[in-house]
């Protein structure tokens, strides 16, 4: 893994000295906006835009999702990267159809030629000014949200204005203790960064599963954005984080009520096909030879995702 200095990709790991072992997430580089408006630069166009994801990627499979519930695959075209993210960084399987570029830092260096940041997915292209939308997925999903709805006729919304202000405290919550906190916990290189992270996840996924054992969803009755954002880490969490992260306190399937609101979005319509468990456990336990130098990648667990969640009678 690596970044960008001045266009010149360093294959360098996460430097963690100056924040005594703390892993800090630098903020994203492209922070543009495709808007439904007359003079905006970025018009909602269907084929003008192209989306670059890792199935392994918590991040990138929140624009994911988002692309499928809001009906957007006919309009918005996608490139998988391979799951192994190593010296080069994130690479394509073969040379994406946009530019034949192998690496992703390419697509990078394409829009902004002496760009200095990480290289990370998600990854939203316009292929009319020839450059980056956005690289941040919290945002990405806010354009998918509503941004195209003339062009799919699909007005599902998932951050309706009655609910914003639950939805953000859900997600100013959620996203450094769980989202982010399991990567704290992962790449804290001290044991006191590491145990400070661990503590505030546990304290975290303990204070949802009270709230899941009354509410169905986080905000209520209706699925939102703060429950898709939240998804994409559960998914992940057995598979992955329990063991190469070490956030091991309990299992997600150890907690009757997390495991029920797992199971009950993972078997909506469209989003067990955005969840690649290949992609996901060989990227980390691949990728990280700091944490895992073997590359051995674990055969288990067995997850059961498909059966009844019974949380339908949940209000
Ligand atoms: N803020 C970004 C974070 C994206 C991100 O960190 N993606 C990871 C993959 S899970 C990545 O590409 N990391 C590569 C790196 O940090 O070098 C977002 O939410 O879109």
């Amino acid at each position: 893994m690596g970044k960008l200095v001045e266009g010149v990709w360093q294959d360098i790991w996460y430097d963690t000295k100056a924040s005594r072992g703390k892993f800090v997430r630098e903020d994203a580089g492209f922070r543009d906006w495709i808007q439904h408006q007359p003079n905006s630069r970025f018009q909602a166009e269907s084929g003008r835009y192209h989306l670059y994801v890792s199935l392994a990627c918590p991040w990138a499979h929140r624009t994911l999702i988002f692309r499928t519930l809001k009906g957007l695959e006919a309009h918005i075209d996608v490139t998988v990267v391979c799951p192994d993210m190593l010296s080069e960084g994130w690479q394509m399987g073969l040379p994406e159809p946009l530019f034949g570029h192998t690496r992703l830092h390419q697509i990078y260096t394409q829009a902004k030629p002496d760009y200095t940041g990480r290289v990370t997915v998600p990854v939203l292209w316009d292929k009319k000014h020839n450059t980056i939308v956005s690289n941040e997925s919290s945002e990405i999903i806010r354009m998918f949200n509503s941004e195209f709805n003339h062009l799919t006729d699909n007005h599902l919304d998932f951050y309706p204005e009655h609910l914003r202000g639950l939805i953000d405290e859900w997600n100013d919550y959620i996203y450094p203790n769980i989202n982010n906190g399991v990567y704290r916990c992962g790449f804290a290189t001290t044991q006191e960064a590491y145990e400070e992270a661990y503590d505030k996840l546990f304290e975290a996924l303990d204070k949802v599963e009270r709230h899941l054992a009354t509410h169905r969803y986080l905000a209520g009755r209706e699925i939102t954005e703060a429950d898709w954002r939240l998804f994409t880490t559960l998914v992940r969490f057995d598979a992955v984080y329990v063991g190469h992260f070490k956030c091991n306190k309990q299992r997600i399937a150890d907690y009757p009520h997390l495991q029920g609101y797992l199971k009950d979005l993972y078997q909506i319509e469209g989003i067990k096909q955005t969840t690649d468990f290949y992609h996901i456990k060989r990227h980390y336990y691949f990728s990280h030879t700091g944490i895992n130098p073997t590359q051995v990648v674990p055969k288990g667990p067995d997850l059961d995702l498909e059966s009844p969640h019974q949380r339908a009678q949940i209000s």
